[in-house]
């Protein structure tokens, strides 16, 4: 074994040789620690007999895993790397968070039902315009999957992003709004299909055997869209900016999943972020946090840099690259070697699309939720920056965010309506508002934490969603919420598609102290209890492990190593 140490930020490795700017060969033979510059990362190589030149990268250590000038065995090393990863992945199965073969196959059926129903589809419409008979023979339609569904990172909460791509003579409002609606509408499948017209991507949205499904519409023209239609064929013609806007989606998916260099490290390592987003009540792009494209093209950053990185040293370098992150410079995917659009000024964490026309992603953080997500994600570095430690757990990293341990006052908002079905409408139009109602608060008080869990209030006789906020209220003494719902309620009757002004709809606001909360709502929501999985990684972490020792600097405690349990 030999060992290479940062020299001027350089790395060099004078057994063998220089492999790159932050990494580092650990080979033989070794040499004494001397260098006080800190690494910025390790590759560890398993030495291989006759080939001494060669090297053969296995694993990508953060820097913070490692105490610099400390002498290491790469065995033990990759020995540790391997059980952290297995707990990581045995936790993340525990948790439900990877679906079983079942879930899987009733998925892609979903999918299959779907475009069975646009073929009939668009051979009907085809056929109610008059179109010749080879035409309508030869015409098609198809459906592409893209979001966390596309990329093979869904959750149990996942919805199926699934754009339908129609010929020519196939147009949203009358064709897909109207006649594919009807369609669907007539499936015993299909419930809650709602029509979204007036969102940048109109869509429609309904459940397929309770499955949720987005579903927004592009045209081409073409007269037959084939199922392995080649989004980036530039001989392709999209013949308005609304359908342009829709193949967005599919294409940043597409250009992320050939952007990665290990597609299977970066769906496990999306998976383990996306959960850690969920259960630190920071996955929400409506409410000033994280939506599903930030996180992917953030982890698909971060997989770009380290291909070498197993999946929890990604985690790792996930938190300490956004921890150090001079925001808000952008994080850039693939250059785009055009000038870049300027970013919205207001954007505090600007992300840029990962492909043509190089559009940032639509960012809703404020002021106050980006302090939330930068504290979580130093916090994140601070659990996983040092594995070898003797209490490292996963779940510590997933605890749910301890809502009412944090703040002493909530914000409840309760959104009302006569039926189940215009409590969709209505709060769907009032949750694409919300970010008024927290920039109000924020002017107002000192610091307003938007908990994205919607909640259901027993109390209340009518279908409802009632929101808590954390509310921090600094010097304020004053706690009329009176004004800020006079403005937020101009708001949402001011626009005219809202359609709300005289309606049954409702909405309440008001402010609690955290011994006001109804007594069935547990803001924490499992914050204290430890899962199965934590009792299970934590009977390995005792029983099974042993401590091992720097065999340089003996009395230098490196991390546990398995041991066969009869200590
Ligand atoms: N803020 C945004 N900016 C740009 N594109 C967005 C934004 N939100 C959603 N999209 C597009 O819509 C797609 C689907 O979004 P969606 O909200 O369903 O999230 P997702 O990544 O699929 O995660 P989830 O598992 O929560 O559904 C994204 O992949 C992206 O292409
Ligand atoms: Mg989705
Ligand atoms: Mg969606």
């Amino acid at each position: 074994m030999a060992f290479g140490y940062p020299i001027d930020g350089r790395v060099v490795d004078p057994g063998l040789q220089l492999v790159g700017p932050r990494t580092l060969v650990v080979s033989s033979p070794p040499l004494p620690p001397l260098f006080s510059l800190p690494p910025v990362g390790y590759v560890v190589t398993a030495p291989v007999a006759g080939f001494q030149n060669l090297i053969f990268p296995r694993l990508f250590f953060p820097r913070s895993f490692i105490a610099p000038r400390v002498a290491l065995d790469p065995a033990i090393l990759i020995q540790m790397e391997g059980k952290r990863v297995q707990s990581l992945l045995q936790f993340m199965s525990s948790e439900g968070r990877v679906p079983s073969p079942e879930e899987e196959t009733k998925r892609k059926k979903v999918m299959e039902e779907l475009k069975q129903i646009v073929l009939s589809w668009i051979r009907k419409v085809a056929w109610q315009r008059h179109l010749p008979k080879d035409i309508i023979d030869r015409t098609s339609a198809t459906i592409l999957a893209y979001g966390s569904y596309g990329l093979g990172v869904y959750g149990p909460e996942s919805d199926i992003d699934a754009l339908c791509i129609g010929p020519y003579f196939a147009s949203m409002e009358d064709d897909f709004f109207t006649v594919l609606h009807g369609m669907l509408q007539s499936r015993s499948e299909v419930s809650e299909l709602h029509c979204v017209k007036t969102a940048k991507v109109p869509l429609m949205r309904f459940k397929f055997n309770g499955i949720s499904i987005d579903f927004p519409f592009a045209q081409l023209r073409v007269v037959s869209v084939p199922a392995d239609v080649n989004i980036f064929d530039p001989c392709l013609v999209i013949p308005d900016e609304t359908s342009q806007r829709s193949f967005s989606g599919v294409r940043v998916n597409q250009r992320i999943l050939q952007l990665v260099p290990n597609l299977k490290h970066f769906q496990a390592m999306l998976r383990c972020i996306k959960l850690w987003a969920i259960r630190r009540g920071l996955y929400s792009n409506l409410l000033g946090f994280f939506g599903g494209i930030h996180l992917a093209i953030l982890a698909a950053f971060v997989c770009q840099r380290y291909p070498n990185a197993s999946i929890s040293a990604l985690i790792t370098l996930f938190f300490e690259t956004f921890s150090d992150w001079q925001w808000p410079n952008p994080v850039i995917l693939q250059d785009p070697s055009i000038p870049l659009k300027n970013a919205d000024e207001r954007c505090f964490m600007p992300i840029l699309m990962p492909c043509s026309p190089f559009d940032w992603c639509n960012s809703n953080i404020t002021r106050g939720t980006f302090r939330k997500i930068m504290r979580e994600i130093k916090r994140g570095y601070d659990i996983t920056k040092d594995q070898g430690r003797l209490d490292f757990q996963w779940c510590h990293l997933f605890n749910h965010f301890p809502f009412t341990e944090s703040y002493n006052y909530f914000v409840r908002i309760c959104l009302i309506a006569p039926d189940h079905d215009e409590l969709q409408d209505w709060a769907g139009w009032v949750k694409s508002r919300l970010r008024g109602l927290l920039l109000k608060l924020e002017r107002e008080y000192a610091f307003c934490d938007p908990n994205p869990k919607e909640y259901v209030d027993a109390n209340v006789d009518q279908p409802n969603l009632v929101f808590y906020w954390g509310l921090s209220l600094g010097s304020r003494v004053c706690i009329d919420l009176s004004s800020i719902k006079e403005e937020f309620m101009k708001i949402i009757n001011k626009e005219e598609h809202s359609g709300y002004k005289n309606t049954n709809c409702k909405l309440e606001l008001s402010i609690l102290h955290t011994s006001q909360l109804p007594k069935d709502v547990d803001l924490n929501y499992g914050s204290e209890k430890r899962t199965k999985a934590c009792w299970r990684i934590m009977e390995y972490y005792n029983q099974h492990r042993k401590p091992a020792y720097s065999q340089y600097i003996p009395s230098y405690f490196i991390g546990y190593v398995a041991s066969s349990g009869d200590q």
